[in-house]
């Protein structure tokens, strides 16, 4: 009999049905970075709240081109001028200053000759009204929608807060993520002896949540032992647990056995994917548990299809699914068989190169890869040239 395969699509769905409904909580802007908006960002202020001069010059009023100009005052950022400017009048005023009442327009300071308090065209001046002043209300209105509920708090968005009046933005709870490496194989990184296997998934997957709002619970090197891993499990008080290791068929491939033991249930197992293909998800308590393959190449593009998307999920992302882009293909590349395939490659002057080995063991391989070429099921052969979709790595 063979084993049915998940479509990695499918199963990114139904990971995403594994969760439930998370609080809505508010950080300060400075904690807000790399975090997902939970709710629609109103504008409770206007930008700017009314007319600014976009240049150091002087406050005129249009009709009265081409001057001469009386100066009676000055406006600066912070420091407006209060009074009214009337016919043939005009005042100093600087970047990011109210324009005074009765102006409309700013002669630059580079076009101006001025002796005492009087003021004469130097250049050729404004040419029409309200030239270098920025609108009230240019940039937003009290009400419009800065921010979506479900995008990204990028440093513009942020920035657009602050503008906007906020001092907290409405974001999703941090997502608790316990990672573990499974095998008695593994030694930790650096220790002793060069015939030993450091475990790498752990720091891996570490590195890739690092842009990610998580805190992470590192249970270490746990053995191939049922007793041992399904106490780890059960004591596990996270949002998402992720194994590496011991995912496959084997007879110390434990994770699926322990985690039923501590009272987990496994929703599915195996992917069409390559690498990757025996990948599991399951529930233990109110965490969604993800079983990754223990080889690391495995492991890596699991996590970037899987655990990243899942955690941006948990985080209120609108849209956690990584997006491929297209490239061009820089050589010939074989059918694709029934299952997805990313294969590490590298974009050297706009053309995609896969390496020529694809073992997913090969770590040095994925370190000097900028990218995977993505491969649907049963892909006809490309040719160079053919233009095929990526997912950037670096
Ligand atoms: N008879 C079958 N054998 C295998 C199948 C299969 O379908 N039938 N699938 C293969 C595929 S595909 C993969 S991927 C691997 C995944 O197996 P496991 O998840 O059980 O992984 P392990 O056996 O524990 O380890 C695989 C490999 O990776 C090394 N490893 C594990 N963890 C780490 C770590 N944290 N850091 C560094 N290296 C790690 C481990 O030593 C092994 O060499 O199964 C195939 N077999
Ligand atoms: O699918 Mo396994 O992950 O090829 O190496």
């Amino acid at each position: 009999m063979t084993a049915i395969l998940l479509p990695v699509t499918e199963a990114q769905q139904r990971l995403i049905a594994l969760t439930t409904d998370r609080p809505v909580t508010h950080v300060a802007l400075r904690e807000a970075a790399g975090r997902w908006a939970a709710e629609d960002v109103p504008a409770r202020r206007t930008q700017p709240a009314s007319d600014l001069s976009a240049m150091d010059g002087y406050a005129i009023r249009f009709a009265d081109m081409p001057g001469p100009w009386t100066v009676i005052g000055e406006s600066a950022a912070g420091r407006p001028f209060t009074g009214r400017v009337g016919p043939g009048q005009a005042t100093r005023i600087f970047t990011g200053a109210a324009l005074p009442k009765g102006t409309d327009t700013v002669l630059v300071q580079e076009e101006a000759a001025r002796d005492g308090d009087r003021l004469i065209l130097a250049g050729e001046g404004p040419a029409h009204q309200g030239r270098n002043v920025r609108r009230k209300g240019l940039d937003f209105t009290t009400g419009d929608r800065l921010i979506r509920a479900g995008e990204r708090l990028t440093p513009a968005r942020i920035a657009v807060a602050a503008t906007g009046g906020h001092a907290t933005l409405p974001v999703r709870p941090r997502v608790r993520v316990a990672i573990a490496a499974t095998g008695d194989e593994l030694v930790a990184p650096g220790a002793g002896d060069p015939a030993a296997l450091p475990e790498s998934n752990g720091a891996m997957l570490a590195a890739m949540l690092a842009d990610l709002p998580v805190d992470i619970i590192d249970l270490g090197i746990l053995p191939d032992n049922l007793d041992r891993l399904r106490d780890a499990f059960a004591g596990v008080d996270a949002d998402l647990l992720v194994t590496t290791g011991g995912a496959s068929v084997g007879d110390h491939d434990l994770v699926q056995p322990a985690l039923k033991a501590a009272g987990g249930s496994i929703d599915f197992w195996r992917i069409a994917l390559r690498p990757g293909k025996p990948m599991m998800a399951g529930r233990l308590g109110k965490a969604v548990v993800l079983g990754l393959p223990g080889n690391p190449v495995s492991a890596f593009v699991t996590a970037l299809l899987f655990v990243k998307l899942l955690i941006a999920h948990l985080a209120g992302a609108a849209d956690p699914f990584p997006a491929p882009i297209p490239a061009v293909l820089g050589e010939d590349l074989p059918a694709n068989g029934p299952r997805i395939d990313y294969l590490r490659a590298a974009m050297i002057d706009g053309r995609v190169h896969a390496a020529a080995i694809q073992d997913s063991s090969m770590l040095l391989t994925l370190a000097r890869s900028t990218c995977l070429i993505i491969r649907p099921p049963h892909a006809p052969p490309a040719s160079a040239g053919d233009s095929a979709e990526i997912l950037m790595l670096a």
